[in-house]
């Protein structure tokens, strides 16, 4: 199966005969998909005519495209009705809840179903979500890393649009340094904060981080698992669910 899974940065495209392992690569959302398939080294994207192809993601323009591209493949969109009696949800309204964090709640709910998950996504934007008793509980939405370092350069006359190195400094002492220690302490207090509120609610949810940032920030999360196929993962265990028997 071709799983094709459209961020708001970067588009997945992935290709798994069990669903367990993933040959996956990234190419930007803003690429047409007519420009992609014709990059070199995605020789198995010629497959695209033979197999099983599913197709979702958050941007509705970049999905009416790779529909354009794909209408001769036989191509499958996961179903909401799966997901609700998979996880079930108060989330309003229910369809607003977008297809990435579905997917990594997904895979959480039925690779784990004893077991509560707290999913970080650290995407173009972050998102953390609690799953507990097999039900998605809620979430916060918060501004990713590149948009926060992207926004105070954008927003402001004399702030230089900054590239997170390694600096943890509590106190910085330049514009960079101080930016950085900003936006690590910003984003670092956030995620623990989170993790301790919603283990007020769960306090044995296990902690699963995904996404483009994720495994630069893993170290900073104790006790969480870097998990780089969770939303491929989900996708593949939704496409499978819905299918016809
Ligand atoms: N090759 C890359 N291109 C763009 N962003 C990248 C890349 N590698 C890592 N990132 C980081 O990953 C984030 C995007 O994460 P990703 O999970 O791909 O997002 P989305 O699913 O929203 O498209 C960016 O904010 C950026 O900081
Ligand atoms: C929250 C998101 C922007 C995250 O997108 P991403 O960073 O993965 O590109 C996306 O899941 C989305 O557009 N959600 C719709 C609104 C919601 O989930 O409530
Ligand atoms: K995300």
């Amino acid at each position: 199966m071709i799983l094709i899974a459209v961020g708001n940065t970067r588009t997945l495209l992935a290709r798994t005969q069990d669903g367990v392992h993933f040959d996956s690569t990234s190419v930007a959302t803003a690429l047409p998909p007519t420009k992609i398939l014709q990059q070199p080294g995605l020789t198995w994207l010629n497959a695209l005519n033979r197999e099983a192809v599913a197709l979702g993601g958050v941007v509705p323009a970049a999905l009416a495209a790779w529909r354009e591209v794909l209408s001769t493949a036989a191509v499958r969109e996961p179903d909401p009705g799966f997901f609700r009696r998979a996880v079930p949800h108060d989330y309003h309204p229910p369809e607003s809840l977008g297809f990435d964090r579905r997917c990594c709640l997904l895979a959480a709910a039925m690779d784990c179903p004893r077991q509560d998950s707290i999913v970080i996504d650290m995407g173009t934007v972050i998102t953390i979500d609690l799953l507990a008793g097999g039900h998605f509980r809620g979430g916060r939405i918060l501004p990713g890393i590149t948009m926060s370092l992207r926004s105070l350069h954008q927003g402001t006359a004399l702030l230089p649009e900054v590239v997170l190195g390694s600096a943890t400094e509590m106190l910085g002492n330049n514009t960079s340094d101080a930016i950085q220690a900003g936006i690590i302490h910003l984003f670092t207090d956030a995620l623990r904060g989170a993790i301790a509120d919603y283990r007020q609610r769960s306090p044995q949810a296990q902690i699963l981080i995904t996404g483009g940032d994720a495994e630069c920030w893993q170290p900073g999360i104790p006790g969480s698992f870097y998990q780089p196929h969770l939303l491929l993962r989900g996708f593949y265990l939704w496409i499978q669910g819905d299918a016809p028997p």
